[in-house]
């Protein structure tokens, strides 16, 4: 059996080495020449895999090691019976440990409490429902906007209007779906990026086009106080340095990139491969994934609860590193620029997640507050 994968997906070998050939290649350098005699394509999400890419190849199996679709041709996947799978919630806690850091520092910024903000969650799946919880568990309120879910179950879900006009902090976590009654191309558009409240908050974590770049372009350059923290971008792996610099925060689409999501992913598309193949999916992440970096850590009972929310968070990931180092890659000619993109995401540091912590904390005045917080934060109470 012959695999070809994108060279950046971990874990090759010990998950797949024993099926067969594994070919590595850049991402974006896959095209239907390499696929000739390949019987499985393993992705991530900057490979295109269409009809025009899979047509009269032998390739049989499709697995992303990523959250999102929008790259995959489900349609014709089904249609030409391609076996496929993503990785549902992979990198999930990833990206709400990115927002957290990015909330986080948007606060430092500007003096302002984060406790005292209304959250708006758009989208309330794998990464925005996990969001919803922890910013609940810490107190702190949130609106939720989820049109799909709202239809589906009972709960406490307002329209996208309700969230524009009444939050100061917005967190958008929708697929990019570009037709149909619940398209998300452009979500926030002209229109609705004019109502949003002044001072707003607003952080897109999803795909670039959730929001319309250009509109928010001209929105900030008009002098509009807006924050804006974007990890995604319209037209990447080429990015508009001006809109970066009117940006808070600007990285370059790696709010999902704990080594733990990556490693994860590479995982659910073995499982997937190891059903697909009937066979048992004989190995086991845990014995490949390093213990957390940071592993137990002591607070004082009579810790400040802000304090601490700040520093643990930040102890484990803070946003503003990958900011820094991005947005020296968009100083170059746009051809660096886009070269950069790819080569900060390659060579992306290990990051850990907020749960793999364990926090002790000692008897105190503040210790039931501080448990409560931790707990929120997914963290393990030592
Ligand atoms: N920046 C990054 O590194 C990462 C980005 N992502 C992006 O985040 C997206 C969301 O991820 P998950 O939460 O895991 O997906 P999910 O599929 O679990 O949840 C998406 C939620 O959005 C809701 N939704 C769909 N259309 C909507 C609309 N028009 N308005 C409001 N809600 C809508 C769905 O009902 C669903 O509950 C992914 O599709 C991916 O594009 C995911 C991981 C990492
Ligand atoms: O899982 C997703 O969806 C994501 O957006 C991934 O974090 C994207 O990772 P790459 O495919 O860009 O490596």
């Amino acid at each position: 059996m012959r695999l070809l994968a994108d060279e950046n997906i971990p874990l090759l070998d010990p998950f797949f080495a024993a099926f067969g050939e594994i070919r590595r290649l850049p991402g974006r350098g896959i095209d239907r020449t390499a696929l000739a005699d390949v019987d499985a394509l393993l992705v991530r999400s900057v490979t295109r895999v269409d009809h025009a890419l899979l047509e009269g190849t032998p390739v049989r199996f499709v697995g992303t090691c990523t959250i999102g679709t929008d790259h995959l041709d489900l349609d014709y996947f089904a249609e030409a019976g391609i076996a496929w799978s993503s990785a549902p919630g992979c990198n999930a806690r990833g990206v709400v440990d990115y927002v957290l850091g990015a909330v986080l520092a948007l606060a430092e910024r500007s003096g302002a409490d984060p406790a005292q903000r209304t959250y708006g969650v758009v989208g309330a799946g794998q990464v925005g429902g996990r969001l919803v919880e922890v910013l609940r568990g810490l107190g702190w309120q949130v609106l939720v906007c989820d049109p799909l879910r709202a239809v589906r179950e009972e709960g406490d879900f307002v329209d996208l209007e309700e969230i524009v006009e009444r939050c100061d902090a917005i967190s958008l976590h929708t697929p990019l779906q570009r037709d149909g009654a619940h398209a998300t191309w452009h979500l926030l558009d002209a229109e609705r990026l004019r109502r949003l409240r002044p001072g707003c908050w607003l952080i897109n974590a999803s795909r670039g086009a959730v929001i319309d770049n250009a509109a928010l372009k001209a929105h900030l350059q008009a002098g509009v106080d807006l924050q804006v923290v974007l990890d995604v971008w319209e037209g990447e792996p080429q990015v508009d340095p001006e809109l970066a610099a009117l940006c808070r925060l600007a990285t370059p689409h790696i709010a999902g990139y704990s080594l733990d999501g990556k490693l994860r992913g590479t995982e659910q598309i073995y499982r997937a491969f190891c059903a697909w193949r009937g066979v048992p999916a004989a190995v086991r992440l845990e014995t490949l994934l390093p213990p957390p970096w940071l592993g137990e850590l002591a607070l004082h009972g009579d810790a400040d609860p802000a304090w601490a929310l700040a520093t643990l968070c930040r102890a484990v990931y803070d946003p503003r590193s990958d900011d820094a180092a991005f947005r020296r890659s968009l100083l170059g000619s746009a051809e660096a620029r886009r070269a950069g993109f790819d080569l900060l995401r390659k060579h992306y540091p290990p990051r850990r997640e907020i749960p793999g912590l364990t926090v002790r904390v000692a008897e105190g005045a503040a210790a039931p507050a501080l448990r409560r917080q931790l707990a929120a934060l997914g963290v393990r109470l030592g």
